[in-house]
């Protein structure tokens, strides 16, 4: 892991921006196609703003969430409409975006029905994660029972999960294929994350879930 700390929100923003995107032109420069997987909540909303003018190849582009709420793509918990509201406009709306909503489903029979077209995008080319106080990442939540099929080297490309305390179900990327991304990014902000960030790099994956995710990854803080 290596931790890099910036002076402020908008400086961290503006760089994280420009660190991915170096990423993806170089990913874009070896490959036919890339895929991006990208997280939900509060904190990458503006570092997609800044992506999304950004000049690349983004027709070349599979993007991917780590996690999604079972919603529907309009509801405001939907990862897939952060993505849209925020990252596929102006020149990244050329990307191809894979929701993994589907209705009418369970989590489980989504998640099913979803995992085998994400084999095309393994390994993920770039990675941008988050992480919660409670050091989750994805939706790989401490104390949810369904975290240990979440953590198994033989989970399916995509899994249902159940965090207790969380307003829906999700379906998120397991373990294995997000510590198996060829780039990884992790963005986090505020003393409490930075704490919790220390203390997960002595705790077990079931104890702390990103700490599934460290090794090898760009670690970005600002206060
Ligand atoms: O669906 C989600 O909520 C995300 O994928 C999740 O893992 C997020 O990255 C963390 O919860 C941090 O969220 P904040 O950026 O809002 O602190």
């Amino acid at each position: 892991m290596n931790f890099i700390e910036y002076a402020d929100r908008e400086m961290l923003v503006m760089n994280v921006a420009n660190k991915l995107a170096g990423k993806l032109k170089s990913a874009l420069s070896g490959n036919d196609r890339v895929s991006f997987a990208v997280p939900g909540g509060s904190t990458p909303g503006p570092i997609f703003e800044m992506l999304s003018a950004t000049d690349l190849d983004w027709d070349r582009v599979d993007v991917l969430l780590t996690d999604e709420r079972w919603v529907d793509g309009n509801d405001p918990l939907s990862n897939a409409r952060l993505v849209r509201e925020h990252l596929l406009n102006d020149r990244a709306a050329a990307a191809r975006f894979i929701p993994f909503f589907r209705a009418g489903l369970t989590p489980g029979e989504g998640a099913e029905a979803v995992a085998p077209s994400l084999a095309a995008h393994m390994p993920i080319s770039v990675m941008l994660l988050g992480m919660g106080d409670d050091m989750h990442t994805a939706s790989l939540f401490p104390g949810d029972p369904s975290l240990h099929d979440a953590l198994a080297a033989d989970a399916p490309l995509l899994c249902p999960v159940y965090p207790q305390g969380q307003p829906t179900a999700r379906v998120t990327l397991p373990a294995h294929v997000l510590d198996g991304a060829l780039n990884k990014h992790l963005v986090i902000f505020g003393d409490e994350k930075r704490a919790a960030l220390e203390r997960a790099e002595t705790l077990s994956p079931e104890e702390a879930p990103i700490s599934a995710v460290l090794d090898g990854t760009e670690v970005y803080w600002a206060a």
